[in-house]
This record gives structure tokens, sequence and C-alpha cells, in this order.
């Protein structure tokens, strides 16, 4: 006898579709299973204005699968040079959901992010009066503090600060990867969030550096130690609205993975849905499943929650999955849990 868990659509609140051929592999792993995303904007060059965002929309909505009923939630990329009137109206007409915040050089495509935080604090406070919210890339980028730290730094010298100049102002934190990301969202009253991924609820450090290095497994933030993973969980499978689902889905060609210099992210748009169904199994939370992967996103962005359903199945036997897609870029390797699922998603 097999198990179901039928769950009310889940929607990815941080997804990397990138452009072109890889877009057109990569984009029915995501709407198979998913109904929305908020689409992140580092492009190379990246997507700073509402033309930039409507043009990606349109290129994004032609690549659709037959038949996928699948909105993209577009993003604008904070640059020093945004102009606020431009961000605002775009947001006003439905076009971007959000904006992105990176810091210049943290992570791929970022050197056009934020250098000088007081260059966008007139950005922010528009941001803040017209209820756009803020997704953040939350990592110092000075060469001085260690790349393990760089999310714990972050939060104090610019996160803090910079919610604290800007009331109001409704900010998700990215990609949380520290048991400190999780201290601080519950340590606030309001207007923060966060996304966790479903890799950094599987791997630790050890995952990406023992018994020799893992290119897969290397992303940005990278993953830390397993305290830090524990409390991942920990917050994730808690039922506490305030975290939910950014998969942070980030292909990259294996070519640019397998490299002296390997790119960052890990690509789980396929398997996301039974992995997290192995993860909140093995918390005892599967009850908590759905507020963390279909109903909390909505709730912080003030959505409606998807109206239609998907169901997993649990079978006896571990159900296998491609070990890589191909792309027109070239093949691009599935995150591997390094255990055997026996979750999967019925068609
Ligand atoms: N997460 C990653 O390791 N990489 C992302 C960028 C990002 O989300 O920081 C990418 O675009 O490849
Ligand atoms: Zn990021
Ligand atoms: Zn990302």
């Amino acid at each position: 006898m097999s198990e179901t868990l039928t769950l009310t659509r889940p929607d990815d609140w941080h997804l990397h579709l990138r452009d072109g051929a890889m877009l057109r592999a990569v984009l029915p792993e995501t709407t198979r299973h998913f109904a929305r995303a908020i689409v992140m904007p580092n492009l190379v060059p990246p997507v700073v204005t509402a033309a930039d965002a409507r043009a990606y929309r349109d290129r994004i909505l032609a690549a659709l699968p037959e038949g996928a009923g699948f909105t993209p939630l577009m993003t604008l990329y904070l640059t020093e040079e945004t102009d606020p009137a431009d961000l605002v109206s775009a947001h006003a007409e439905g076009l971007i959901t959000a904006v992105k915040l990176y810091p210049a050089g943290a992570t791929t495509n970022s050197t056009s992010g934020v250098r000088d935080f007081d260059k966008v604090r007139g950005v922010l406070e528009a941001m803040a009066e017209a209820g756009c919210p803020l997704c953040v890339h939350g990592e110092v980028t000075d060469p001085a503090v260690d790349i393990f730290d760089r999310e714990a730094v972050f939060i104090d010298r610019v996160l803090d600060p910079l919610r604290r100049a800007t009331p109001g102002l409704r900010v998700i934190m990215e990609h949380i990867t520290t048991r400190d990301g999780v201290d601080y969202v519950r340590s606030q009253e309001c207007d923060l969030g966060a996304t966790i991924t479903t890799h950094h609820l599987i791997i630790n450090r050890n995952h990406i550096l023992v018994g020799g290095i893992k290119p897969h497994y290397y992303c940005l933030p990278v993953a830390k130690r397993e305290v830090h993973r524990l409390a991942l969980r920990e917050a994730a499978t808690s039922g506490d609205a305030r975290f939910f689902l950014g998969t942070d889905s980030a292909p990259h060609t294996d070519d640019a993975k397998e490299s002296a210099c390997g790119c960052a992210g890990c690509f789980t748009a396929s398997n996301t849905m039974a992995l997290l169904a192995h993860v909140f199994e093995e918390e005892g939370a599967l009850d908590r499943l759905e507020g963390f992967a279909s109903r909390h996103g909505p709730g912080f962005y003030g959505l409606p929650v998807n109206s239609d359903t998907i169901t997993l199945v649990k079978s006896a036997t571990p159900t296998p999955f491609p070990a890589r897609i191909e792309t027109g870029d070239g093949p691009v390797t599935v995150f591997d849990p390094g255990f055997p699922v026996h979750w999967s998603v019925a068609d």
C-alpha cells in the first residue's frame, strides 16, 4: 500500500529561470509542480527596469509548456541607479511583485548590485510607501569576513540598520542558512520573513568537502555547520508562517560547475517536493509541509493561496529521479540528496 499526501499546489518564492535555451529546459521542471514563482532578476545583463521585466516575463510566458497554468512573479534587480518612479509604477500595475537586493559581488551575476547602501535609501523609502517587498541576498562581501560568517555579519552590519532606517519596508531574507538568520526573523515583530531552500535542509558543509570536493553541493550562501542545518529544519517545520519555501533552484551547466572555479548554485526544481516530503516526514511534520510550501509564502506576499492541489505518493521502493536534465547549453545535474527517496509527485 502506498501512502499519499495531497497539498494545496505549492509556489516557489525564490527561483532562477535564466534565459534562452536554459530557460526552455528548466521551466517545465518548475511548472510541473508549482503554480507561481518569484523569478530572480540576475540575468546578464540584469533585469533592472520595468521594460526589462516586461520583456523577460514575455520570454518566460513564450517558453511555457502547453497548458501550464503557471504565473511568473517578476522582480527588479536593485542598482544604485534604480529609478523609484519606474519601480513604483511597475509594482502598482502588477508587473513586478518584489525587488531584489544583491550586495555587489556577493553571488552569481551580482556585479551591478549595491555597494553604497546610502545610494538606495530613497528607493527603499519609496518601496516601503508603495508596499513593495524587498528580497535580500544577505551576505557581506568584505573580503576580511570569513565566508561562513557572511550571513551573520550581514544581519548586524547591513540588514538591521537598513530595516531600522526604513520602517514599514517588508523584507524577505532569501535562502537563510544559519541559526542567526532564524533567530533574527523570530526576534522581529513585523515586516520580516525568510525563505529556506530544500538543499539547506539536507546538506551541511561536510557534504561539500568531506571525501572530495562536491561542486554540485556548492551554492551561495554556502551550507554551514550542522547546528545551522538543524535550526533551519526546526524553523521550516515549526509552522511559523514567517518561514517559507524558496528553492533557489539555480541551474548551471555541468561544465560550469565541475571547473577549477565552479559556479555557485544547486538545481533542485525537479525533485524539491519529493525531498521536502522526505525531510518533513523525518521531522514528524508532514502535516506542516503545506504551510511551508503552499500557504506561508502567499500569506507574506498578500496573495491568495492556489486553488488546486498536488499529490505526493510514498512507495515501498525508492523512486529514482533523473540525475541530470539536458539543456541546449549542456547537461545540468539535479541535486542528489545522497539518500534514497521514496516520495514522488503523482502525475
Ligand atoms: N544561490 C546560488 O548559489 N546561486 C544563484 C545566485 C543566488 O541566489 O545567490 C545563481 O544565480 O546561480
Ligand atoms: Zn542569493
Ligand atoms: Zn538565488
